[in-house]
């Protein structure tokens, strides 16, 4: 990997590394022309050290003798984004992203991530005061099932589906992005703990005190049914930026419809079978393609 600071901007092999396209826990994007191929991608950049810290693994020890604390048990972090590459790496469906390269030099902090180019970005920003209409949230609805039904088939639950992890391609269909926090299973679903994603979208039943086990798809599920409220209302259906509070209101909060924009009451029920707290009798993605709304 040759990392060469040209004019103003950075080469990394055969790609232009240019300006800032996204950014996150996960470190950011950008924007990367590929010379050899004449194609832009989202080039996303993850720092090792910061994995590292993130996972407490490097500490500030007093320097008692060099004797090193061995590392516990726990996944090394990078296992981690290496398991992430992995399950990245035989994904290949029309609405999930596609990752193209993976350039990881040992001697480099930055692991390099080259993906297809989703040009228009998000498909929205929450919360906005645009919402998408009925139809429009119906045909990005329907990309999004496909998705995660290819992703649950193939055994892997995604867990922070909401709309700024749905990129838009200049088809104008949308793949699913940020493998981040996605979990591989065995068998026929999931059982889960504690919790990852973003709070706002994050199922009731994993706030429980108890150390509990859950369904991870249902996990999807209900982040599919915050996702959709968020496309034709602007806002999430539980929000405080007090994380106790959000926890509260997740869990006990009935699910309240805005007065506007009205909506019909085939999607007002799917958005309720979706939203239901109870992870037992919450829809099924089979019974959402199925669904009037859907299938409209
Ligand atoms: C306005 O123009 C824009 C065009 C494209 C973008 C963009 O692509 C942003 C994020 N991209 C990604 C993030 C990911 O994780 C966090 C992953 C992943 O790890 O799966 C993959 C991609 Cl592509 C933004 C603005």
């Amino acid at each position: 990997v040759s990392i060469t600071d040209g004019e103003d901007c950075v080469q990394l092999n055969q790609y232009k590394l240019q300006n800032e396209i996204g950014k996150g826990s996960y470190g950011v994007v950008k924007l990367a022309y590929n010379e050899d191929a004449e194609e832009y991608y989202a080039m996303k950049v993850v720092s090792k050290k910061r994995l590292m810290k993130q996972c407490g693994f490097i500490r500030r020890r007093p320097s008692q003798g060099s004797q090193l604390d061995p590392y516990p048990q726990a996944l090394l972090p990078l296992d981690k984004v290496y398991k992430e590459i992995a399950i990245l790496k035989k994904l290949n469906h029309h609405n999930v992203v596609k990752l193209v390269e993976v350039l990881d030099d040992p001697s480099e902090d930055g692991l390099h991530m080259a993906f297809e180019l989703m040009k228009k970005g998000a498909v929205m920003e929450v919360p906005t005061d645009t919402p998408l209409t009925e139809e429009r949230s119906r045909f990005y609805f329907r990309d999004v099932v496909l998705g995660l039904e290819y992703l649950h088939y193939h055994k892997i639950i995604h867990r922070d589906i909401k709309p700024t992890n749905l990129l838009l391609g200049d088809d104008g269909h949308v793949k699913i992005a940020d493998f981040g926090v996605s979990r591989e299973f065995k068998g026929t679903d999931a059982l889960l703990s504690g919790t990852a994603g973003t709070p706002a979208f994050m199922a009731p039943e994993t706030m429980t005190e108890l150390e509990q086990y859950f369904s991870g798809k249902a996990l999807d599920l209900w982040a599919m049914g915050v996702t959709l409220y968020c496309f034709v209302f602007g806002k999430c259906p539980f929000y405080d930026e007090n994380i106790i509070a959000l926890h509260k209101k997740i869990k006990k909060d009935p699910l309240v419809f805005p007065e506007t924009p009205t909506i019909s009451n085939s999607l007002k029920d799917l958005i309720e079978k979706l939203l239901d707290k109870n992870p037992e009798t919450r829809i099924t993605l089979p019974e959402v393609k199925v669904h009037p709304w859907v299938t409209e």
